[in-house]
């Protein structure tokens, strides 16, 4: 070249395609190899990327870019710098070129275009979330269908079958707490008479749930479907009334035990106030309203000093959490007696014992105690004296509840309206003979033919009283009720269905065993 004034390559959009003469030239030259070179080796010039490398290369070469003067090839460098720095940064005021303009369309199309991928991913990304959520759900609820312990045509049928009422003017009873000591006496009393028993029980872990689930088994055997279910489960219980019309209510489900409750307050709360709440709720707004007959406890009576306690004494100093929940439902069925109409009678049980009895009470545990020659612990009130319970038979128990069934007025209320006032019934079920913790340890003593190792304390302040006392007068008149178990028959009766439960002494043992017993 002559170094004349080289033409300023026109500024346009540089192609894509690499200019091959350009890529001779860099071949040809040293200059150019030095270039290539650098390029070859990843280390490109004034400290650009690869990309913009790309941009360089591919601009439209002057025709020989190794032989051209300084001052041109400064020139040449600036004006393709300034097109690099345009390419590269946003534009800059007062320099308008059609090629930026079309190369910014470009990038607006290519942004938009990307934007719109953007918003097809994502409500492609959104569709797949709903999707997968809907069918998490339809999951989550075909598997609580197929897995409830309740529900279907199969269920329905077991229950209607267990409502049945084989005798003339029999009843259809639900029963809670079915699995339970007292509601597994009571089931089985009503079913062998011939009426309809719908048992209910949550089969929960407060004592040895085994135990239970063997009483379920007993139920069975004679024709008692249990449901497993709580008591606060609304829809369990209005599919329940669906299913049968319940002329009567055996309310038995309940958080037991006076010193458990310093432990776990909120299981009383739960099932004794929530679960009962719950199940008023089902009876009131069940066609027909069934008569409720439910257990409150002696534990009522609290602090009262007055002996023996009748229903007439004051019970507003309760001493357990117990005490105060099975107050308040006493309470709670008054309200609903009064507003809907509903039949209610609360039982004021008196320390229950007997075969299938409760593992957290003192009689059973003591028993077990003892034949595994552990030591006992036999609280003792103040100033010495012995702490007197009394102990009611569970036979006894289930004829006062029978009776009170039998004697219950029909509710008077229909959808959830009060149609007229409705019974309302509170009775003491005690044995009117109440007995020392020391005399019934010696008792246990003589049936199990061994002797326990006493450890005698202080009554811990934990809601215990120090001693209980039923007056039956009102249960005797109205109820008929009469106990004739005295505890010395009652604990033989114990220790022997305990012996064969657990097997001792007994080629059989289990369930049979004990199924025999009763
Ligand atoms: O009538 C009721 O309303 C209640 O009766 C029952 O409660 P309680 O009368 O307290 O029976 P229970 O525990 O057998 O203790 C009996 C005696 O043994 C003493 N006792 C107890 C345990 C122990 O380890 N040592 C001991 O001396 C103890 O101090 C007490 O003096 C039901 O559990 C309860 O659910 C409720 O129904």
């Amino acid at each position: 070249m002559d170094g004349g004034a080289i033409p300023r390559p026109p500024i346009k959009r540089a192609s894509l395609a690499i200019d091959r003469r350009r890529v001779n030239c860099h071949r040809r030259t040293p200059c150019c190899k030095r270039s290539r070179e650098k390029k070859d080796s990843g280390h490109f010039p004034l400290g650009i990327s690869s990309n913009t490398q790309f941009a360089f290369t591919a601009l439209p070469p002057p025709p020989s870019f190794c032989s051209i003067d300084r001052k041109t090839a400064e020139t040449m460098k600036k004006e393709m710098m300034g097109l690099m720095e345009d390419e590269l940064f946003p534009s800059t005021p007062g320099k308008v070129k059609i090629e930026r303009t079309h190369a910014i369309s470009r990038q607006l199309h290519q942004c938009f275009a990307s934007t719109s991928t953007m918003f097809l991913w994502a409500l492609f990304l959104i569709a797949l979330t709903a999707s997968y959520l809907s069918f998490q759900s339809f999951v989550d609820s075909s598997s609580r269908y197929f897995d409830a312990s309740w529900g279907g045509m199969q269920w329905e049928k077991q229950i209607r079958a267990s409502a049945t009422v084989r005798r003339p003017g029999g009843f259809s009873v639900l029963v809670t707490g079915a699995a339970g000591f007292v509601g597994t006496h009571v089931s089985l009393a009503l079913r062998k008479r011939g009426d309809g028993v719908v048992g209910l029980d949550n089969f929960n872990s407060y004592y040895d749930p085994s135990l239970k689930k063997a009483r379920m088994a007993l139920l069975d055997s004679r024709g008692v479907f249990v449901v497993e279910g709580d008591i606060n489960d609304a829809r369990l219980l209005a599919k329940l009334f669906d299913v049968v019309p319940f002329t009567h209510v055996m309310h038995l489900a309940a958080q037991a035990g006076v010193r458990y409750a310093i432990e776990n307050p909120a299981s009383y709360v739960h099932s004794n106030i929530a679960g009962l709440v719950a199940l008023l709720e089902a009876c009131k707004s069940a066609d027909p309203q069934p008569a409720v007959v439910w257990a409150s406890s002696s534990s009522v009576y609290g602090l009262n000093e007055k002996v023996p306690f009748s229903e007439s004494d004051r019970t507003d100093r309760p001493a357990s959490l117990y005490a105060a929940t099975k107050k308040a439902g006493e309470e709670i069925t008054h309200t609903y007696n009064h507003i809907y109409g509903l039949s209610t009678t609360g039982l004021r049980f008196f320390t229950v014992y007997g075969p299938w009895g409760r593992p957290d009470m003192a009689y059973f545990s003591f028993t077990r105690n003892i034949l595994q020659g552990k030591p006992i612990t036999v609280y003792r009130g103040k100033d010495r004296v012995d702490l007197a319970r009394d102990f009611t038979y569970i036979d006894d128990i289930v004829k006062g509840c029978v009776a009170s069934l039998d004697t219950a007025e029909k509710s008077t209320g229909t959808g959830g309206r009060k149609r007229g006032p409705a019974q309302y019934r509170i009775y003491n079920l005690g044995n009117t003979s109440p007995v020392t913790v020391p005399a019934l340890v010696g008792v246990l003593e003589h049936h199990l033919k061994m002797k326990a190792k006493r450890n005698v304390v202080e009554m811990p302040g934990n809601g215990d009283v120090p001693f209980t006392h039923a007056n039956i007068s009102l249960a005797r008149a109205e109820l008929g009720y009469k106990p004739t178990t005295n505890l010395e028959t009652g604990l033989k009766r114990f220790v022997r269905w305990y012996l064969l439960y657990y097997g001792y002494n007994t080629r059989s043992g289990g369930l049979a065993g004990s199924a025999k017993s009763l």
